[in-house]
């Protein structure tokens, strides 16, 4: 069975770095506390202990840094700290906050034990970060008033807080930053089964029939991340109330993400295209990151953050000090022949 769909309606790959529309009613089927939280297991071990732990002694948790590859569910882990912690949450990103002025603003609102979040936070500037730093550690800023020599600092006392900080790249966070979080955090890439829970439940939430196969289809493909696997699951539903009797199958899941033109192990076209680029124009690698970047037309930023992290989990592609490079298993996985090049060999 061949299907023609409007290139135009499905033109966002599933990989989409941006939120989508559509990953707004995604809040619905984000998890409310620690125990609806799939996966993640050591994480949230963790977090629960440090969150009895403060509630117990009535203080504010220490400061979080929650870091990891897009859409494993940073926010969301944020969103139920607040909830465990029975906090408010008040929500901001590191592009957002441009001036010091802003963020003094933000921090001398907080109330007691609020949880501010800072959504890539890696994306501060210095000028910024630097308020930030007696703000985490005394809960005081110092404010400047006046000009010249006549210029006086005052030094206000904050509420205590607790930072959240999220970024997708901690290794960009400068030392005095990362040196001043209590909790930091990494998420790690979920497993099938986890995922294929994930799938089941916002499948329930969604009231979309689905068997156990089918949500482990769509599970296998969604390269480890809940948001992928959730923006999957809305595209299998439109086949299956179109193509099908609405129930998502095995043969459901398998023939819509064929269509999707997602292969079994979840790789989309960029993933193939990047792979094939590195065997083709540069006999396996090792390519500097930002010449691959230029030579397949994609941001080298999305290269990193987006595709490579699962490529590399399931060991098709190697960072080197002189660049990337594709393994034996990349060749076969693309039906290419391996000759078995030296420079493979690292
Ligand atoms: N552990 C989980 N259990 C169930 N659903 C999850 C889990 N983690 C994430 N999700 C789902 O995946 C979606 C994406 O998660 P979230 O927005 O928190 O990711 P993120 O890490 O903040 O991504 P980004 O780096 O792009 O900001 C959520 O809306 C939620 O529905
Ligand atoms: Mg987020």
């Amino acid at each position: 069975m061949s299907i023609d769909f409007g290139t135009d309606i499905y033109e966002e790959p599933l990989v989409a770095k941006t939120l989508l529309p559509e990953d707004n009613a995604e809040v619905s089927l984000r998890p409310h506390t620690l125990a609806e939280y799939i996966g993640q297991t050591k994480a949230k071990e963790n977090l629960s202990v440090f969150i009895e732990a403060a509630r117990r002694r009535t203080e504010p948790l220490d400061h979080v840094l929650l870091h990891g590859p897009p859409g494993l569910g940073k926010t969301t882990l944020a969103g139920i700290i607040a909830a465990e912690m029975g906090v408010n949450i008040r929500i901001t990103s590191g592009p957002a906050i441009e001036k010091p002025g802003d963020l003094a603003a933000l921090l001398t609102n907080l109330s007691e034990n609020d949880i501010l979040f800072v959504d890539e936070i890696h994306r501060l500037n210095r000028s910024v970060e630097e308020i930030l730093y007696p703000a985490m550690e005394d809960y005081a800023i110092d404010i400047i008033i006046g000009k010249g020599p006549s210029a006086n600092s005052i030094r206000l006392d904050l509420p205590k807080f607790t930072l959240i900080g999220a970024t997708t790249r901690a290794g960009q966070l400068s030392a005095p930053l990362r040196d001043r979080f209590g909790v930091t955090l990494r998420l790690e890439l979920y497993t099938p089964e986890e995922l294929a829970l994930i799938v089941t439940r916002s499948a329930g939430i969604l009231n979309v029939p689905i068997q156990p196969e089918g949500a482990m289809e769509i599970a296998r493909r969604s390269r480890g991340t809940p948001r992928i696997a959730n923006r999957m699951l809305r595209r299998v539903r439109d086949f299956a109330q179109v193509r099908a009797d609405g129930v998502i199958t095995k043969a459901v899941a398998d023939h819509a993400l064929q269509a999707l033109e997602i292969d079994y192990l979840g790789l989309d076209p960029v993933d193939r295209r990047m792979l094939r680029a590195i065997i083709e124009n540069y006999g396996g690698g090792p390519v500097g990151l930002e010449t691959l970047a230029a030579t397949i037309g994609e941001e080298s930023v999305t290269l990193e953050d987006v595709y490579e992290p699962y490529l590399m989990q399931l060991g098709f592609l190697t960072r080197t000090p002189r660049g990337r490079c594709v393994t034996r298993k990349a060749y076969e996985h693309l039906h290419i022949a391996f000759l078995g090049q030296e420079q493979l060999e690292i």
